[in-house]
């Protein structure tokens, strides 16, 4: 499998915060990865930068092999929004388009023609499931919703990355497993490598790998058991419970 993003002695302060202390990390093609830590750990820093939204205080960041140093503002901009889709906690819609207007929006900054644009939002709006709401304005939506149509909006340019910072933190428990189910199937069905910022280790162990952050490094990256899904998924999230003690 090739590597998609790979960041090699990883730090990041702000100030004289020390968030990120020096670590590697690499993500492969097709991989579902959760990162997982305490609150004000690093994680939302971490998967920015892996998001080519911020850039590390040093080391190194490489986008398909390719050091991010040596790539233009202008190719990181093209990267983020054709190669990297990006879904947040609050899901970040504009109030003032509808459904639809929402989820074209990156293909409007990417100059695509309308025809295709019509047909792709129909396309995705479908898949997850709110074909019915495309007309409807984010604030008459459930928060389940407006999650799903922040991943659609995410994945409308097709990128081969999702990068996801704990999508179901707002939602509530029915929800929440629609959004988990939509991230199970951008991985497992569409093939997209998915990294996942989450407090939730029933979230985790939907993934094939939990990084564990502590005190700005990596205390441990627990991968899930191979074997039939249901008990590998019950062994994985005890795994992951087990860890989080030493959080
Ligand atoms: N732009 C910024 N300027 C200054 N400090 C920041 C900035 N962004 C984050 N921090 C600090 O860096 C630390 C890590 O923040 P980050 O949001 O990455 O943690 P987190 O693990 O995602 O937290 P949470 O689980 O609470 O969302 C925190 O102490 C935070 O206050």
């Amino acid at each position: 499998m090739e590597t998609v993003i790979e960041v090699k002695d990883l730090v990041r302060d702000y100030g004289t915060i020390e968030v990120l202390k020096g670590f590697d990390f690499c993500a492969r093609e097709g991989e579902f990865i959760t990162i997982m830590g305490r609150s004000g750990g690093g994680k939302s820093t971490f998967l920015k930068v892996l998001g080519l939204v911020d850039r590390p205080t040093s080391g190194k960041v490489y986008f398909r092999g390719e050091d991010s140093e040596d790539l233009w503002d202008s190719q990181l901009a093209d990267i983020r929004r054709r190669e990297i889709g990006y879904v947040h906690q609050d899901s970040r819609l504009m109030d003032c388009l509808t459904v639809e207007q929402n989820i074209k929006l990156p293909m409007i900054l990417d100059k695509k023609d309308t025809k295709t644009m019509q047909s792709r939002t129909e396309e995705i709006a479908g898949r997850f499931g709110i074909g019915a709401l495309t007309k409807k304005y984010p604030s008459e939506l459930s928060g389940g919703e407006k999650q799903r149509t922040a991943i659609c909006r995410a994945l409308i340019n097709n990128p081969d990355i999702l990068l996801a910072d704990e999508p179901t933190g707002n939602l509530d428990s029915q929800s929440g497993e629609i959004v988990i189910h939509a991230l199970e199937e951008i991985n497992h069905d569409m093939g997209k490598t998915v990294i996942l910022v989450t407090h939730d280790p029933k979230l985790a162990s939907f993934s094939q790998k939990t990084v564990l952050l502590k005190d700005g490094l990596i205390l441990e990256t627990i991968v899930r058991p191979k074997g039939e899904k249901n008990e590998t998924q019950r062994a994985y999230y005890q795994m992951i419970m087990d860890k989080m003690e030493e959080l």
